[in-house]
């Protein structure tokens, strides 16, 4: 079996050494040749996770055709609103059995697809041949070979199965579900919420609050969610409540962080500049998040409001008072 992750960032990085101390074959495709050569000659990649050794045995290319070609599994490593125009340059070279798996947390914003129905509509595989990699996973506590477990989610459990052994080692434990729905929204929503506790965090407020965040938080992921077909089940899990948790708490969260800068007053594009070229998934994908919200005539306050302040001029003062003004209402509604 040999896989190939197709993205060489923090994640796709700290995959690639996670499938090679499994026992995969595995190849890295880098788009930039000066990064890919880096990682075969010093097992580095000091760009996105410094200080990290990578094996030995991890192949790094900068060529499509000689990553794509042959390969059993391809891991999509890139950030959601770039996959679909990637796949279309990647597709040529894959094989038509291969089985795709999506890293990615995000919905498309032309779209309004999710990760899974993007690779399987660019490339017309069925859906039971793309799976979701998801879960509590700071890609540096990973790199560096802290204990961790993840879903595996695919409709074709069999191949979940597969998958669960090829990224399984002793201290990253992969669950398989069938749950692809649930899995992708729980990553997808959770970036956005954790944006609002960087913001609390930024503006100085303590746990209490970020508590607060994070399990109103799913329960907006809840009610979005089931109206699109997830199990509540999952978001209960890793790739829910364990990811929100995770990525909401964390310092190395680049989502958590980019709230923060904004909760300490500076502007968009200045939060975007510090962020270093490192994706933020929750900025774009607070808007597509809302937007099947809208579709789904499901309410999500918290998404809407950091739509608002990210795109919509709000300032984090008011959009705390904003949310603070709601109506109240019983804990548990539908
Ligand atoms: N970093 C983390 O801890 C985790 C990240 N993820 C998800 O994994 C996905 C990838 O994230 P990271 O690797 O962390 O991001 P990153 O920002 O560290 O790296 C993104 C990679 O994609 C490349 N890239 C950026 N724009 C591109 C484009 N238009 N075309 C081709 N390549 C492009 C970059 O050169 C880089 O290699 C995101 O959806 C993220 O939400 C999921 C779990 C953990
Ligand atoms: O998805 C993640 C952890 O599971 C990483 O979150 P960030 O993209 O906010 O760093």
């Amino acid at each position: 079996m040999r896989a190939v992750v197709m993205g060489a960032g923090s994640w796709g990085t700290a995959t690639a050494k996670v499938l090679v101390d499994a026992g995969t074959d595995t190849t890295i495709w880098a788009r930039r040749p000066e990064l890919a050569d880096r990682i075969n000659s010093d097992h580095t990649n000091v760009d996105y996770l410094p200080g990290i050794t990578l094996p030995d045995q991890l192949v790094a290319t900068s060529s499509i055709p000689d990553a794509l070609t042959g390969a059993d599994v391809v891991v999509c490593a890139v950030p959601s609103q770039s996959l679909r125009a990637n796949l279309t340059d990647w597709l040529p070279h894959v094989t038509p059995e291969t089985t795709y798996v999506s890293l990615a947390k995000g919905v498309e914003t032309s779209t309004l697809l999710r990760m899974s129905e993007v690779i399987a509509e660019v490339s017309g595989v069925p859906a039971g041949q793309v799976a979701v990699l998801s879960g509590p996973n700071l890609a540096r506590e990973v790199a560096e070979g802290q204990p961790a477990a993840t879903v595996i989610a695919c409709t074709d459990d069999g191949r979940a199965r597969e998958l669960q052994h090829s990224f399984n080692t002793g201290y990253f434990r992969p669950y398989t579900n069938t749950d692809v729905v649930g899995c992708e929204i729980g990553g997808a929503v959770k970036n956005v919420i954790a944006l609002a506790c960087g913001m609390a965090s930024g503006v100085g407020f303590g746990q209490n609050t970020l508590a607060t965040i994070i399990t109103r938080g799913l329960a907006e992921t809840i009610r979005l969610g089931v109206a699109v077909g997830a199990q509540i089940e999952t978001l209960a899990g890793l790739a829910g409540i364990g990811d929100l948790v995770a990525t909401c708490s964390s310092p190395l969260s680049r989502n958590r962080t980019f709230g923060a800068r904004l909760g300490e007053g500076l502007s968009l594009t200045e939060a975007q500049e510090a962020t270093h070229g490192q994706v933020a998934e929750g900025v774009k994908s607070c808007t597509s998040v809302r937007a099947l919200a809208d579709k789904f005539d499901v309410e999500m306050p918290l998404t809407d409001a950091v739509h608002q302040v990210c795109h919509g001029g709000l300032s984090v003062a008011d959009a705390i008072s904003s949310l603070l003004g709601r109506s109240t209402k019983p804990e548990i509604y539908e």
